[in-house]
């Protein structure tokens, strides 16, 4: 479901005399339905711009970057955001949502966007913030003003709400309580049974060893290391 194949990614720094810094070579990587794969390394390691190369955030210089069907590193935009929209999602422990719209409809609005009818796409975002330990009262608010903590767990629900079948997971757990941790490993745990491939960034070790099959050490593809 998601295949690197032999990808590099450098960075050129226009502000610093165009200088081109190679962060990532020969990246290859196959993570099937159903199985989860964790990204490990060193910080700098390149762990995060392996994730913005397979959402296509970053253009990789080179390589084939395979999700479903579509390549991303050749992928047009409108490709692209309609990989997001239906088969690929993005979990990260922050939340980014236009100003005024009711928590409920942030965390439907991902089944809107894929035809889910209306009432079905609010039942699954009620369930989703039920689970999650979202007070009911606060459905009706913007998560604009909500705690860091429940930005995050309104995010999670955002991105669980979609059945995608790829999943990037940025540090899902980060700074959660015991028993909505409990709850973010059973939604992955959940996605994988139904087939979904994922590749995720966990410092928590044991969140890491509970939800993946695998890990990645990405340090094995810096550029020196696959030279
Ligand atoms: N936009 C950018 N411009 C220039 N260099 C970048 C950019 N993004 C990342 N880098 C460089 O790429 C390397 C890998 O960074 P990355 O953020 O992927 O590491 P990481 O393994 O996710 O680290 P951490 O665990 O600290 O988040 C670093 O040396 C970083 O400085």
């Amino acid at each position: 479901m998601i295949e690197l194949e032999n990808v590099s990614k450098s960075f050129t720094l226009h502000n610093q005399g165009s200088a081109v810094i190679p962060v990532m070579a020969g990246a290859s990587l196959r993570v099937k339905p159903g199985e989860c794969v964790a990204l490990t390394g060193a910080s700098g390691a390149g762990k995060s711009t392996l994730m913005r190369v397979i959402y296509g955030n970053y253009l990789a210089a080179s390589g084939r970057v395979m999700v479903g069907d579509l390549d991303v590193a050749q992928a047009e935009p409108r490709e692209i955001l309609a990989l997001r929209r239906e088969t690929l999602g993005y979990v990260s422990q922050f939340l980014r949502v236009v100003p005024r719209v009711p928590t409920l409809e942030v965390v439907a609005d991902p089944l809107l966007a894929v035809g889910v009818e209306k009432e079905a796409a609010l039942d699954k975002a009620a369930d989703l913030l039920s689970r999650l330990n979202i007070p009911k009262r606060l459905w009706s608010l913007s998560p604009t003003t909500f705690s860091g903590g429940e930005q995050q767990r309104v995010n999670i629900a955002r991105g669980f709400a979609h059945e995608y079948p790829a999943m990037l997971l940025d540090e899902p757990t980060a700074s959660l309580d015991a028993t909505n941790r409990a709850t973010v490993l059973s939604l992955i745990e959940e996605a994988k049974a139904r087939g979904a491939a994922i590749v995720g960034i966990f410092h928590d070790v044991e969140a890491r060893e509970r939800a993946c099959d695998r890990e990645i050490d990405v340090s094995v593809f810096t550029p020196e290391m696959a030279a």
